[in-house]
């Protein structure tokens, strides 16, 4: 289902590595590429010797081992939930050492510096602060520590060389009843660093709708939001997200394509909500990894964000839970290179559809696309044409 287009070869000797896909940006120049990120959880992507360490300062009991490969392959083990429901369960060991302004400082820092050493420029990062509050911090502390950390960890990611600009989501939990003071704390925190915001957790059973009044003041408020549909529930939920509640942007949306017939010689017929989301250029936060490891696909081969992107949805591609999911940005477009031959305009691709997706004002987003994502690609470009400047390469005679 690739959309492959035919690149001129690189001269010179050929570099096995760069035939294993032919015509495929390599590993290197994948980390390399401009990203736009965004979904991702910021409770789904600490580092696991910071999840020990918070662990061990703060007297947390809990963890089910206490070394850091132990702890990084028990987060792991979400690889084999097979529901959205049993891949949430690890959640509640992150979001146990994330009860005080300190930690969620430093791991909003880390997860910044991660992301730009990665080669995000911009993302959107979510937590539900709710979550947060078990040990007396108030909503706000928990999003002035977060935008506390975001700041620093950018700044030091400039240092070593790696700009990253960070949006915040605030996320309301679906199973609680807090959507409404959620929203008001977007409001709040504006002009502060929040970007927009989202409903979380549990799909099945618990709606769009049952938070349709947070929406409805949201819009009011001309606020942005994103809602986390279908993924662990199918076309209703996608429907209320949009039609009910509408949602800018779907988290994940993957189940969409049970309103797509393919017949056998891969032409699709679009049924009226797939058409929809489609032509209102509705983006799509699809996170492939993180989609195996719910049972919401059963492989990254079998992804239907080729399906998607060939029919010319605005898709975008992300990462949801960098811990949980053992993944990043990298990962994610390398797997998608090894799968859908992926060419790096095709990564560009999904970069300028995320870009042009986020929740900053439109100004600062083609400023990004035009002064950051584009040139960055044009580089790699003349890169896979003419070679890197490197001194194991030999140079054009
Ligand atoms: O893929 C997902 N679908 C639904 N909820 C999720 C997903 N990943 C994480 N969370 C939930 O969002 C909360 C706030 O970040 C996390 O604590 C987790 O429960
Ligand atoms: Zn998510």
């Amino acid at each position: 289902m690739s959309d492959r287009k035919s690149r001129p070869r690189s001269p010179g000797t050929p570099n096995p590595r760069r035939e294993q896909v032919p015509d495929s940006p390599i590993a290197d120049q994948l980390r390399r590429v401009p990203k736009v990120l965004l979904h991702d959880h910021l409770d789904g992507g600490l580092r696991p010797e910071t999840v020990v360490e918070l662990a061990e300062q703060q007297g947390y009991g809990a963890l089910p081992t206490s070394d850091v490969a132990g702890v990084t392959e028990w987060f792991a083990a979400a690889a084999g939930a097979g529901s959205l429901e049993e891949y949430l369960e690890r959640f509640v060991h992150t979001v146990g050492v994330m009860q005080t302004a300190d930690a969620i400082s430093r791991v909003a820092a880390e997860c910044a510096e991660d992301l730009a050493a990665d080669g995000v420029v911009y993302a959107e990062v979510r937590h539900a602060p709710e979550l947060s509050t078990q040990q007396g911090l108030s909503l706000d502390e928990v999003v002035e520590a977060m935008l506390d950390g975001f700041r620093r960890g950018a700044a030091r990611a400039r240092e070593a060389g790696n700009r990253i600009r960070i949006g915040v989501l605030l996320c309301a939990m679906r199973q609680e009843a807090r959507a409404r003071e959620i929203a008001e704390l977007v409001v709040r925190y504006r002009d502060a660093g929040v970007v927009g915001f989202d409903i979380a957790g549990p799909e099945a059973g618990f709606p769009p709708t049952r938070s349709l009044e947070a929406f409805e003041y949201l819009r009011r408020e001309n606020c942005h939001f994103t809602i986390h549909a279908g993924e662990g529930f199918g076309l209703p939920s996608i429907w209320e997200a949009i039609q009910w509640c509408g949602a800018a942007r779907l988290g994940h949306g993957v189940r969409i394509v049970d309103d797509i017939d393919l017949a056998e010689d891969g032409t699709a017929r679009l049924g009226r909500l797939a058409s929809f989301v489609r032509d209102r250029r509705i983006p799509l936060e699809m996170c492939p990894r993180s989609n195996v490891h719910t049972g919401t696909v059963a492989s990254v081969a079998e992804h239907p964000i080729a399906l998607l992107r060939r029919l010319g949805f605005r898709v975008t591609v992300n990462t949801d839970n960098r811990l949980m999911s053992q993944t990043s940005m990298t990962r994610e477009f390398t797997e998608l290179v090894e799968n859908f031959h992926y060419s790096l305009d095709d990564l560009q691709w999904f970069t300028v559809n995320a870009m042009k997706s986020a929740f900053i004002p439109f100004d600062q987003r083609l400023a990004l696309i035009n002064e950051v994502i584009k040139p960055g690609y044009a580089a790699l470009r003349s890169e896979a044409l003419f070679g890197p400047v490197a001194d194991h390469e030999p140079a054009l005679a």
